[in-house]
């Protein structure tokens, strides 16, 4: 690394800096001088593009270089003298911004300063995640993403998305929001009504932070241009009274609207969203209250291209996880006895896709269901609960006594898996751990409630308590365990595995709707990726994180052979070769030349022997 911090200024340092210093002495004086001419076409430019100069260009996120702005460009754009003199590579400011980072008090401050790099030089923001993922996951994600959401009023600088609130009830004023957004090219939204922040309950408008989070993974686990996602906030007040007293609170101080209002807010919300964008914008919904998250899925998902990520995207990454651990048992899922903790959006999710894979596998709806055991905060769902309960838990009822205890529970079924959705920390106690343990020579756990400090134990203690007998998963990153001189790495249970490469196959191929079996198929693919290394060397059950941006390029070629299978995917002519066609549209983090260097003889008007730019225009000026 230090390599890449040498010395500023010296002409043989780097590419962009050996072109900056030979340009600035072969400037065209005599157009008939066939050495000046050839000079000039190995350096001159014909046009310029972005749409900003001067101030405005430097002020640009999108834009913006920085310091890696070349001679060329700062002659051209209007910017020459507003920068320090010297020249400065991406790789160079990417080590400067992880030598600050590095040196930050904690994640919160880690996330301020990558927030103010996004704010800056959002090329730079992406180089530096992309590059350092497995580092900063943590920081601008699961945990501390949530930790960012509690203070968003004390650290907010800059807004990064939009707010739609309860007073913006009708199709034509949630169009005129939409129309703010500098981008008219938006093809993917992440919108939470903050009422269900990771596990810390309702955080109102704080919740921003969690579209924002997705989105940056949008881009840098999946190749999506930024252009294209847009974070939303829906703002219906919140029943948090803490918030509701906080001096910097950022959204409206009022309860939380529910009812008729509420729904006609999301259906308006939905169809001004298809109108302004285009009927195959992408629209995914993200933490969601409980009562919300399924009743809206079900509502929307036949008529727009939409999908619950804590619902279907965190029932794909379990299944895979799931799956992978059946490499190791031996056993098939639909062999394996399922007890949940929690039976919320993301374990109800998980149950159903667990009983699908199990009906792939031979069984009846009736037998799947009968192998998967749920609790919610009540208790074990039974029978007995039945009246009380809705469709979807019913058929997951038993006919055992009603009990609170998951000890019990995990005595009586005599389960392979122990699955935490549920938010109470440190609910796998030693005694359930080792419960798990005397049942299963390789227990399954996965604590997957986030941020961390929900989670239902840490890694370490399922490491420790069962000897590194267990199959662990959590849905916050946790460090590595070493027990008895060897090493555990454990997975990442994350619906990250999965959203990005719908997504973008969802995008591309101008997917209509969004098919439930398409997160089966992604599961596949996870469960497929994690090898045989990680699986016998560290009992890590999920890839690495920094393969996730090829995963998520599998699985968004899944997702174009599924759907134009089905008929869903409607962009045509449908392309042949579907990888390459990915490849060519993902985000490249390398900083582009803002100049085409194509020569062309320069315009009469020239100033100082450079052409006079062509400014042309892109999509962040059609507004
Ligand atoms: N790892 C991932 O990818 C991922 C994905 C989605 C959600 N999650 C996490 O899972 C958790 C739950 O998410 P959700 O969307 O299902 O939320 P939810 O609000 O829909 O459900 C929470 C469930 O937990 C139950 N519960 C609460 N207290 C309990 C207790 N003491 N004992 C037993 N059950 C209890 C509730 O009754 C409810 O069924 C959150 O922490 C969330 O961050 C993780
Ligand atoms: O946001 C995450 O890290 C996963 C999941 O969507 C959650 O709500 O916890
Ligand atoms: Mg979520």
């Amino acid at each position: 690394m230090a390599s890449l911090f040498r010395p500023l200024n010296l002409p043989s340092q780097t590419r962009a800096l050996s072109r900056s210093t030979a340009v600035a002495s072969h400037q065209i004086h005599d157009p008939d001088d066939p050495k000046q001419v050839a000079l000039y076409k190995l350096y001159r430019p014909e046009r310029v593009t972005p749409a900003k100069r001067g101030i405005e260009l430097l002020k640009t996120p999108r834009l913006n270089k920085g310091m890696a702005f070349s001679i060329y460009e700062r002659q051209y754009l209007g910017i020459h003298g507003l920068l320090p003199p010297a020249f400065m590579t991406e790789e160079q400011q990417a080590y400067r911004i992880m030598t600050k980072l590095r040196q930050q008090p904690d994640n919160l401050a880690k996330y301020i300063q990558l927030d103010g790099l996004q704010d800056r030089n959002e090329k730079l923001f992406y180089r530096v995640l992309c590059d350092n993922i497995k580092e900063l996951m943590p920081i601008v994600y699961t945990p501390t993403v949530g930790l960012a959401c509690q203070k968003f009023g004390f650290i907010y600088r800059n807004p990064k998305g939009l707010y739609i609130t309860i007073n913006d009830n009708s199709i034509s004023k949630i169009y005129q929001i939409l129309s703010n957004w500098p981008s008219t090219d938006v093809k993917a939204i992440v919108v939470t009504d903050g009422e269900r922040i990771l596990g810390l309950g309702d955080l109102g408008a704080y919740g921003i932070g969690i579209p924002v989070g997705k989105l940056a993974l949008y881009v840098a686990l999946a190749g999506m241009q930024p252009d294209w996602c847009l974070p939303v906030l829906i703002d219906v007040g919140t029943d948090n009274q803490e918030l509701l007293n906080d001096p910097f609170y950022t959204g409206l101080r009022r309860k939380r609207v529910r009812g008729a209002e509420y729904d006609s807010l999301l259906d308006n919300f939905m169809k001004a969203c298809t109108k302004r964008f285009g009927q195959n914008c992408l629209i995914q919904f993200e933490d969601f209250g409980n009562q919300n998250a399924y009743r809206l899925l079900d509502r929307y998902k036949e008529k727009y291209c939409m999908f619950n990520d804590d619902i279907q995207g965190t029932a794909s990454v379990v299944v895979a996880g799931l799956l992978a651990c059946t490499r190791v048992t031996k056993k098939k899922l639909s062999q394996e006895k399922i007890v949940f903790l929690g039976a919320g959006g993301a374990a109800t999710g998980v149950a159903e896709m667990c009983v699908r894979q199990m009906q792939s596998e031979g069984l009846t709806e009736e037998e799947a269901c009968q192998r998967i055991y749920m609790l919610d905060i009540d208790g074990l769902i039974t029978k007995s609960r039945s009246a009380h309960l809705s469709d979807r838990h019913n058929k997951f009822a038993k006919d055992l006594p009603d009990t609170k205890n998951l000890l019990e529970v995990v005595k009586t079924v005599q389960p392979g898996a122990l699955i935490g959705a549920s938010t109470v920390t440190g609910a796998f106690s030693e005694e359930i751990i080792k419960e798990m343990c005397s049942i299963n020579p390789r227990p399954i756990i996965f604590a997957l409630s986030n941020p961390t400090s929900k989670a239902e134990c840490t890694a370490e203690q399922a490491y420790t308590i069962s000897n590194g007998a267990v199959l662990f998963a959590s849905g916050s990153p946790f460090d590595n365990v070493t027990i008895n001189g060897k090493l555990y790495k454990p997975g990442q249970g994350n619906n990250a595995f999965v959203f990005p490469g719908v997504a973008l196959g969802a995008v591309l191929f101008k997917v209509s709707h969004i098919d439930n079996s398409l997160f089966l198929l992604a599961a596949r693919k996870v469960a497929e990726s994690v090898s045989e290394k990680s699986l016998n060397e560290y009992s890590r059950i999920y890839p690495r994180l920094k393969d996730i941006r090829e995963i998520s390029i599998k699985i968004a070629v899944e997702v174009a052979k599924h759907c134009y299978a089905n008929g869903t995917a409607t962009l045509y002519p449908e392309p042949e070769d579907k990888e390459l066609f990915i490849r060519h549209q993902v985000y490249d983090v390398e900083y582009e030349d803002l100049i085409n260097r194509t020569y062309s003889w320069p315009a009469k008007d020239s100033m100082h022997g450079f052409p006079v730019p062509v400014i042309r225009r892109n999509s962040m000026d059609d507004e």
